[in-house]
């Protein structure tokens, strides 16, 4: 049974079709990659995954559960978790409380053993440092632990801004444009970071990406959208060299 598989999905915003007939099969563990030129949809559809938008019609089953029209906060605890295309970091908190803030959906006190400081607070609390220093660390942000989040520069921000959303515990990760703003040094590097968290954390990543060689090099499946609907699916190398696409997006 695949992790995630989405059938015939499909919204509109008035009188604009945004994505039409979508479907996708990803397996669990597998780095997936969509892509396609500005305002195909590829966001919309992280949206309609995620519950901020509801389908006009389609279905969307996650581990063989259908959340199609479960509300946001439901799909995440469900196991979805997202980053986002502008980076949305609680700036003015640290780099820790940040990731702190994602473990919430696992730890948890009642509000009057927060207040009275109860030994469960205490307890639940240095759990929680433990496991978000754990996190910071995977990520090389160990040492920037108190440091203010927008104080970090910005690759380093997407990274705290993926380990926010693996602090969710999440069976799938959707990453929206890793890479966008980075250097080719610090591409290097998220690809590098990506495929670890793929692998050490056992993570199915679906992915929206421009950067060909971010996708290339790490992606194993891709599915292209033009106009919101599939131009072609499949193996990366056979789906990147698929004359259609070549002429479609590529424009090469
Ligand atoms: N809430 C909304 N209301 C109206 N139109 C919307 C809404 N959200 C998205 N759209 C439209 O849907 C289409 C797809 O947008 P979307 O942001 O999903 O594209 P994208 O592939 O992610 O593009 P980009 O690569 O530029 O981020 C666009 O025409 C966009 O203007």
């Amino acid at each position: 049974m695949a992790l995630l598989e989405v059938k015939n999905l499909g919204i509109s915003f008035g009188g604009l079709r945004a994505v039409n007939a979508f479907e996708v099969k990803i397996e669990k563990g597998q780095l997936y990659g969509l892509i396609g030129p500005n305002g195909a949809g590829k966001t919309t559809i992280f949206n309609l995954l995620t519950g901020v938008y509801k389908p006009t019609e389609g279905i969307i089953k996650l581990d063989g559960v259908d959340i199609t029209r479960k509300k946001a906060i439901e799909i995440n605890k469900a196991g979805i978790a997202r980053t986002f295309q502008n980076i949305r970091l609680f700036k003015n908190l640290s780099v820790l409380d940040n990731v702190k803030a994602g473990l919430h959906n696992n730890y948890s006190y009642s509000t009057i053993e927060g207040l009275l400081r109860l030994p469960r607070y205490f307890k639940v609390e240095k759990e929680m440092n433990e496991k978000a220093m754990e996190l910071l660390k995977v990520f090389d942000l160990d040492k920037e632990a108190e440091y203010k989040a927008s104080n970090l520069p910005y690759g380093k921000q997407r990274k705290l801004e993926i380990a926010r959303a693996l602090a969710t515990n999440p069976k799938l990760l959707l990453l929206d444009e890793p890479a966008a703003g980075m250097n080719p040094n610090e591409t290097e590097e998220l690809m590098q970071t990506i495929k670890f968290v793929q692998k050490e954390f056992e993570m199915t990543i679906l992915l929206i990406e421009h950067d060909m060689k971010l996708v290339s090099g790490i992606c194993e499946e891709v599915t292209v959208l033009n106009f919101g609907e599939i131009l072609c699916q499949g193996e990366t190398k056979a789906v990147l060299n698929d004359p259609q696409v070549i002429t479609a997006y590529l424009g090469e």
